[in-house]
């Protein structure tokens, strides 16, 4: 019997998207900061510092502190910080409310799910790990495991490769500018989650969906594949 999602396959972004993962990497970045003597940030303003990785997230804490980091220094600052978020990483971090359900129907009704993600791929294995989240998804697609990472469109299409589908029946899920535009240089639909970590509105980054929560998620997606 022929299904819905029949050849589609559903590509998330990681951070802020799935997993809301700012309270871990809040400890970490602060954990940083505190052990070179500075003042830890709040958690609304790593919510501007996540999207591009932990090395910008990491320059960003230190520039809020008006410090411009050597390329050696932010080398020593990015192990004591990848070491201690790799031993606290599912600590307070979870994923957003009906994720679960929702990927579980998504698969019920025949769609291949992917990440695509500018977290490290040990990280973002471990944690969707930890979080018991693994086994959904046909490929999991780190920012290291690829030659370019996003805004290039080119993560996402390998990502779509990766879990067996084609970038013409692919949409993208993501909470970020850089989401954004990694789906329109891969020429993906984009659908927006408001309640991840960008700072930009819905009405400045365009994107095809807005979608509020994730129990909207399969309605949405199957009026647009229609
Ligand atoms: O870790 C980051 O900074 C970004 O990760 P994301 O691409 O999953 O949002
Ligand atoms: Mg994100």
């Amino acid at each position: 019997m022929t299904k819905p999602f029949d050849g589609w396959t559903i590509v998330f972004d990681l951070d802020g998207t799935l997993v809301n993962t700012a309270p871990d990497l809040l400890e970490a970045l602060n954990h940083v900061l505190t052990n070179a003597d500075l003042a830890p940030v709040p958690l609304d303003s790593i919510e501007t510092m996540i999207g591009q990785g932990a090395r910008a997230m990491i320059t960003k804490g230190l520039q809020s502190h008006g410090i411009a980091p050597s390329e050696e220094d932010l080398d020593a600052f990015l192990t004591q910080f990848l070491d201690y978020y790799a031993g606290n990483i599912a600590d307070h971090s979870h994923p957003f409310e009906g994720v679960a359900e929702a990927l579980n129907t998504l698969a019920d009704r025949g769609a291949t799910l992917a990440v695509c993600t500018n977290k490290k791929q040990d990280l973002s294995d471990q944690l969707l790990n930890e979080l018991g989240l693994t086994e959904h998804f046909a490929a999991i697609v780190g920012s290291d495991s690829v030659p370019s990472r996003k805004p290039d469109g080119d993560h996402i299409l390998r990502t779509v490769t990766a879990a067996g589908g084609v970038s013409g029946k692919a949409v993208m899920v993501g909470d970020s500018r850089t989401d954004e535009r990694a789906a329109r240089d891969a020429g993906l639909p984009f659908i927006f989650v408001p309640f991840g970590y960008e700072q930009e509105t819905p009405e400045q980054l365009r994107p095809d969906i807005v979608l509020e929560h994730y129990s909207d998620l399969v309605s949405v997606l199957e009026n647009w594949i229609s």
